[in-house]
């Protein structure tokens, strides 16, 4: 199925459409957001999301390490959280998403690993007015995630099981209540994540499918944007 997004016709087929801005969302934008505990699988998946359906991926992990090649002034303490498995402060996170979205080309982003915790979510609601069409929850056991997180072997500083403890009590403590404020509302999805990186991505495909097939009716399309 990965060669379908390189098929012109196939990933026609699959592209979800453009919202149309309205008062609620200006920017006419469509927001998805991939969470889960570390190791659960978010980037994997996202980097099979995005080319497959057209959506822009952006890991705020990968925005915050672009950030540090920078030479950046927030450099060390992005290091020093990474390694610690701790947060970086919202407002920087909030910033650096901010400009990687006005960036870029497409109105359609699949946004992996944010919001962490209830300062995130309530800075991307507030400051930059985005409200998610639904919210992946990849549900993992501990144990899986941190068989995969140290069989990673793509040199992270944060793959020992020193920072793993650290990261997992954080997502337990922080982001967890944020995926449970968004199924308060009625937007999560969640996917048994356990499974192999195919079957989870068809497990995906059929959410998204879904998403494509209210956005193509217009009388549907007000109660995607929030
Ligand atoms: N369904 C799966 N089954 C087995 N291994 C997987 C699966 N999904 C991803 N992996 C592997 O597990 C490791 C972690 O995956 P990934 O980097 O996608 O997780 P993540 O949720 O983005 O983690 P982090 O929060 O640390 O960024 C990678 O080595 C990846 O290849
Ligand atoms: O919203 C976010 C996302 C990430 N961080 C920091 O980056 C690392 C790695 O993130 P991944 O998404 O797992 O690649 C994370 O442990 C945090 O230190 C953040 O502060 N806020
Ligand atoms: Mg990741």
């Amino acid at each position: 199925m990965e060669t379908m997004a390189k098929d012109g016709a196939a990933q026609e087929a699959t592209v979800t459409p453009n919202k149309d801005v309205s008062e609620d969302n200006p920017k006419g934008y469509t927001v998805i957001y991939v969470l889960g505990g570390p190791g659960s699988g978010k980037s994997t998946q996202c980097a099979k999301i995005a080319p497959y359906f057209g959506f822009c991926h952006l890991s705020v992990g990968d925005l915050l390490e672009a950030e540090v090649e920078t030479g950046s002034e927030y450099g060390k303490m992005i290091e020093d959280c990474k390694k610690e498995g701790r947060l970086v402060p919202s407002d920087l996170v909030v910033k650096l998403l901010q400009q990687a979205m006005q960036r870029s080309q497409n109105k359609k982003f699949v946004i992996d690993g944010f919001p962490r915790n209830k300062e995130n979510r309530a800075a991307a609601e507030s400051i930059m007015k985005i409200e998610p069409d639904f919210v992946l929850f990849l549900d993992c056991s501990e144990e899986e995630m941190k068989r995969r997180l140290l069989n990673r072997n793509q040199g992270r500083v944060d793959d020992n099981i020193n920072t793993i403890q650290k990261r997992l009590k954080v997502y337990f403590e922080c982001t967890l209540p944020v995926i449970n404020y968004y199924s308060a509302k009625g937007k999560v999805r969640k996917i048994d994540a356990e499974r192999s990186p195919e079957e989870v991505f068809e497990a995906i495909k059929d959410i998204f499918f879904e998403l494509k097939e209210k956005h193509g009716r217009p009388s549907d399309a007000r109660s995607l944007s929030g």
